[in-house]
């Protein structure tokens, strides 16, 4: 039997495969009541139980629709965890609709997530390139790392995923970019090097980027910090997906009822 306190949520995306773990949790967690899935148009999936296509093992008696519109006046939360384009969409629509929404995609420029904070000032949202509580530790252990040698180290980040991501580099890398750009007193474009080739020396004071896609790697980011003799290598990998998902589902709970704002996963977690 479900609680008396449930946050009705809709799952952007139940096919995907963050999508289809977010459903998957959410139906076991007893303060959460899904509402519906949205999928993009034209999809087979289309008017199916959510249940059936996010394979949760039992129907959820709940369809997916592919019209956000038609159903967001009956949710609280909306989770978004599509693709750029739709995110922006989910966005105006939440905005329009005073809907809180915690947006895990990635692959927005600066100017983009810019909107999802302005956002803030009409509805409870939090954007996330990463809901995993770990790397959100590693972030924390990134920023006392960067400001203690961030200016006489080689800083390097190689992240890794899966064949089929559509990003590169990950929003997560970016986010860990920025976190030691700005304790170091830099603004990530001035500093960020991508896919480094060629026989130039290294310049100091910047941060290189390098990104593999191989096979099903859910996730890995490693930072290096290069000295003369001696290097210093901080490692999240994620076995599966579905700390991300777990993560996920804590912040549409902890979005429910809130005031406006632009909310963090730092909030969530209190680090
Ligand atoms: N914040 C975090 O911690 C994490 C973030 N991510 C990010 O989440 C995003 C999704 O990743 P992932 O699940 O691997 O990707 P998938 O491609 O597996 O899933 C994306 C889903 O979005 C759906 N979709 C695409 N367009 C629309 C639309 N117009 N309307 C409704 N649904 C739509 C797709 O439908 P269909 O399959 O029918 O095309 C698909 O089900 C990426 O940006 C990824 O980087 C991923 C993991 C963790
Ligand atoms: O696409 C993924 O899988 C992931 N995407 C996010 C990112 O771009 O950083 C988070 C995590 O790395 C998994």
């Amino acid at each position: 039997m479900k609680g008396v306190c449930e946050m009705k949520l809709i799952v952007v995306g139940p096919g995907g495969k963050m999508g289809s773990l977010i459903t998957q949790i959410a139906a076991g967690k007893d303060n959460i009541e899904l509402i519906a899935g949205v999928g993009p148009v034209g999809r087979d999936y289309i008017g199916r139980d959510l249940g059936q296509v996010a394979m949760t093992g039992t129907n959820l008696g709940v369809p997916v629709v592919d019209n956000l519109q038609s159903v967001i006046d009956d949710c609280d939360v909306i989770i978004d965890f599509s693709t750029r384009e739709m995110g922006l969409e989910v966005l105006k629509l939440c905005i329009a609709h005073k809907k809180g929404l915690v947006c895990g995609t990635t692959g927005f420029s600066s100017d983009e997530i810019q909107c999802f904070q302005d956002a803030g000032n009409e509805i409870p949202v939090l954007y996330a390139a990463n809901t995993s509580k770990l790397v959100n530790v590693m972030n924390k252990l990134l920023e006392i790392t960067a400001k203690t040698i961030g200016r006489e180290a080689d800083i390097e980040i190689l992240e890794m995923h899966d064949q089929w991501k559509k990003d590169a580099p990950s929003g997560t890398s970016k986010e860990m970019g920025e976190i030691m750009a700005h304790v170091m007193g830099k603004e990530l474009e001035d500093i960020a090097v991508y896919g480094r080739h060629g026989m130039a020396p290294r310049e100091k004071g910047t941060i290189g980027y390098h990104s593999l896609r191989a096979g099903n790697i859910p996730s890995s980011h490693t930072v290096y910090f290069g000295f003369m003799g001696e290097r210093l290598e901080i490692t999240h990998h994620s076995y599966n997906w579905e700390c991300f998902a777990r993560g996920a589902c804590d912040c549409a709970v902890y979005l429910d009822g809130k005031e406006p704002g632009f909310y963090t996963i730092q909030d969530v977690l209190q680090i």
